[in-house]
């Protein structure tokens, strides 16, 4: 039998693993709401008695064409990525036809990093948050391995498995790099907070591996801050801007990292944890280690001093 849809129950169709039935798909709660759409939590369960397993499943907030295309080129970075360090797609689900498309993951019940982090602080040593790095350090080694940029590394982000264990966990702004140049140049301005943008991502929406690394330096600041809302990095880049119009943060910021003005080392951050950071910082692209440079120099912080 063709997989087709002729009716809901072809052979294909239901002997399918990656194909989600809508009807089996039980809503049990909103998880998160962005300008990209929303994830729900939902059972997957085909015989009827609540025993099925749990899934994250990320659909549309709008159906424009564009968004679907966007969608579902999200959905075939994911399915193409398979690492312990990156979030696991499990399938798709289609009501409606293409309008009705939804992205269905694995899901992680800890949550986000950015709340992990201000919830546990008390509890979470230098040790764990250089874990965390590596692990996210990793993930982002293979994923320039498969020419993809993500654009958009941050503690909210990333998903937490367990006290040991973290994924990268949405790819909503990842983009793959094309054969013949490793950079990628986007024509919207991005949706997601500046404060996390290498200079030509701000200055020429230019995306690459090392504009990857210069995020990274900043969900280290974000480590080593707890995600504090009061030390985020928002805050911090504005309190140092001071009340300028709000028009010209972009043009400000710029200026700003220009003068080589950074974020502050975080209270208590071991001062090989903030060189590391600023190392992440570098204006110039090229002169960014890259994230197979980077995971041997944290396991070195790890097995070294920081506790
Ligand atoms: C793929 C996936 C797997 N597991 C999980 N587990 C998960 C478990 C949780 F208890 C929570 C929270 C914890 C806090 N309380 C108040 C509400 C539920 C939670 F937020 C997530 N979440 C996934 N995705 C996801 C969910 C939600 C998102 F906002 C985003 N995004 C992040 C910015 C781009 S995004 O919007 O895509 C991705």
């Amino acid at each position: 039998l063709r997989d087709g849809f002729w009716g809901h129950d072809s052979l294909a169709m239901s002997q399918d693993p990656e194909l989600f039935q809508e009807r089996h798909l039980k809503y049990i709660s909103l998880l998160g709401k962005g300008n990209f759409g929303s994830v729900e939590l939902c059972r997957y369960d085909p015989l009827g008695d609540s025993t099925g397993e749990l899934v994250a499943v990320k659909k549309l907030q709008q159906d424009s064409a564009k968004e679907i295309r966007d969608f579902e080129r999200e959905i075939q970075i994911l399915h193409s990525l398979q690492h312990d360090f990156i979030v696991q797609y499990r399938g798709v689900c289609y009501s409606r036809g293409m309008r009705g498309l939804r992205l269905v993951m694995e899901f992680l019940p800890n949550g986000c990093l950015r709340d992990y982090l201000q919830k546990n602080q008390p509890r979470l040593e230098h040790c764990t948050l250089l874990l965390y790095a590596w692990q996210i350090c990793k993930g982002m080694e293979y994923l320039g391995a498969q020419r993809c940029v993500h654009r958009d590394l941050a503690s909210r982000n990333i998903l937490v498995e367990s006290d040991s264990h973290v994924k990268i966990g949405d790819f909503g702004l990842a983009k793959l790099l094309p054969q013949d140049k490793d950079y990628y140049v986007v024509r919207e301005p991005g949706q997601s907070p500046v404060f996390w943008y290498a200079p030509e991502s701000l200055a020429d929406n230019i995306f690459s591996c090392a504009s990857d690394t210069w995020s990274f330096g900043v969900l280290l600041y974000e480590l080593f801050t707890y995600s504090s809302k009061s030390k985020s990095p928002s805050e911090e880049f504005l309190r140092m801007m001071g009340t300028g119009k709000p028009a010209q943060i972009i043009c400000h910021l710029l200026e700003l990292l220009k003068d080589n003005r950074r974020l502050p080392a975080p209270a208590g951050c071991p001062a090989e944890v903030y060189a590391l950071m600023m190392s992440c910082w570098a204006f110039a692209p090229s002169a960014r280690p890259t994230f197979g440079q980077l995971a041997p120099k944290i396991e070195a912080l790890r097995d070294g001093r920081s506790k």
